[in-house]
C-alpha cells in the first residue's frame, strides 16, 4: 500500500490527458490509479502505457467513471463541457478532488459544477500555469490604474485543433480587466467583429482569436490610447506546465473543505 493519493486522468488519450500521465509518472507525491475514455474508444480495456506506445503501466483504460473514481482521491479532467459536468457529479459522489481544466463551459455547465462543489473540492481554471495566473493579477492592476480612454483588447493564438473561442485564458484575462475597471464583463465584452461593425464602443473589452499550427497558447492584453500602448503577453511553449499546475491543484485540494476554488487559491495569489 502507498499513502500517495490516487489520481484518475479523464480523456486520457487527449493532448492534455497524455501529458498528465507523463507528469504523474515523474511525481513522487501522486500516483496514477485510473484512466478513463468514453465507451467505444479504441483504448478502453488496454494497458494505458501500451496504448500510449510505451512500456506497460499496469493501469487498464476504463470507460466506467464511478468505478475508477471510487478508488481514487483526485480526478484530473481536461475534456469537454458535457463530459466535465457529468464527472463533477460523479467525482463529488466519490468525494474526489476534481481538478477541471476544461474550457468552453457555458453558464448551465458552471451552475452544475457549482452544485457539485457543495459536496466536494473542485479546482477549476482556464489556465493552470503560474505565469497566466500572475498575469491576471497584473492585468487587473493595470486596468484599475487606467480609465476608459484606454481601449482593452485581448488577443489569443492556439493550435488548429482547439474547439472553443475565446480561450478560457482569454476569458480569465477579460474578467480580470473588467474587475480592475469595475465593470461586468458580460456588459463590456466585444467578441467576433466582422463586417460593418461601427466604431469601437468606449469601455468595451475586445477579444480576438487566432488558430494555426501547433501553437500551445499565446495571450496578449493590449491597453491602447492616443499615442501609446501597453502590451502584456504570456507565451506557453510546453503543455507540461498546465499538467504540473493540475497535479499541484490535486495535492492542494486534499483534506480541504468542499467548495469551488481556482489556481489563484492554489498558488496563494488570491486576495
Ligand atoms: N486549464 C488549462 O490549463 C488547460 C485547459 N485545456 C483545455 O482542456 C481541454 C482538452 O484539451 P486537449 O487535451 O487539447 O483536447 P483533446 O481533444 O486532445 O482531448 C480531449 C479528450 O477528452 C475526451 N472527451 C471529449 N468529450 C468527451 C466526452 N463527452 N466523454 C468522455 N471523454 C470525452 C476526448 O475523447 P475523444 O477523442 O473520444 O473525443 C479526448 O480524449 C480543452 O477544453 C482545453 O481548452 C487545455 C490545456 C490547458
Ligand atoms: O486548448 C488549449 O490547448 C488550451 N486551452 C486553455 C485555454 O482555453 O485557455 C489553456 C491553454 O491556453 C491551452
Amino acid at each position: 500500500m502507498t499513502d500517495q493519493p490516487g489520481v484518475v486522468v479523464t480523456g486520457v488519450s487527449g493532448r492534455m490527458g497524455q501529458m498528465l500521465v507523463r507528469e504523474l509518472g515523474r511525481s513522487d507525491r501522486l500516483r496514477l490509479s485510473g484512466a478513463l475514455e468514453r465507451p467505444g474508444h479504441a483504448w478502453v480495456g488496454r494497458d494505458l502505457g501500451e496504448a500510449m506506445g510505451g512500456a506497460p503501466l499496469g493501469v487498464t483504460v476504463s470507460d466506467d467513471p464511478l468505478d475508477t473514481f471510487a478508488r481514487a482521491q483526485a480526478v484530473l479532467d481536461f475534456t469537454a463541457p458535457e463530459a466535465t459536468v457529468e464527472f463533477a457529479d460523479l467525482a463529488a459522489q466519490a468525494r474526489c478532488v476534481h481538478v477541471i481544466g476544461t474550457t468552453g463551459l457555458q453558464p448551465a455547465h458552471l451552475d452544475r459544477i457549482r452544485a457539485a462543489a457543495h459536496h466536494a473540492v473542485i479546482v477549476r481554471a482556464g489556465n493552470m500555469s503560474l505565469g497566466v495566473n500572475l498575469l491576471t493579477r497584473i492585468t487587473r492592476q493595470v486596468a484599475a490604474a487606467l480609465d476608459a480612454d484606454w481601449d482593452i483588447e485581448i488577443v489569443e493564438m492556439h493550435h488548429n485543433r482547439k474547439v472553443d473561442a475565446p480561450s478560457g485564458t482569454a476569458l480569465m484575462l477579460g474578467e480580470a480587466a473588467a474587475a480592475g475597471r469595475g465593470v461586468d464583463l458580460a456588459d463590456a465584452s466585444d467578441r467576433g467583429r466582422d463586417g460593418l461593425t461601427g466604431a469601437r464602443r468606449r469601455g468595451d473589452i475586445g477579444f480576438a482569436a487566432l488558430r494555426g499550427g501547433d501553437v500551445v497558447g499565446e495571450h496578449e492584453v493590449i491597453f491602447a490610447t492616443e499615442g501609446e500602448r501597453i502590451v502584456l503577453k504570456h507565451i506557453a511553449s510546453d503543455r507540461a506546465l498546465f499538467a504540473r499546475g493540475a497535479l499541484r491543484a490535486a495535492l492542494w485540494g486534499q483534506d480541504r473543505a468542499p467548495g469551488e476554488y481556482d489556481m489563484l487559491d492554489v498558488l496563494g495569489l488570491n486576495d
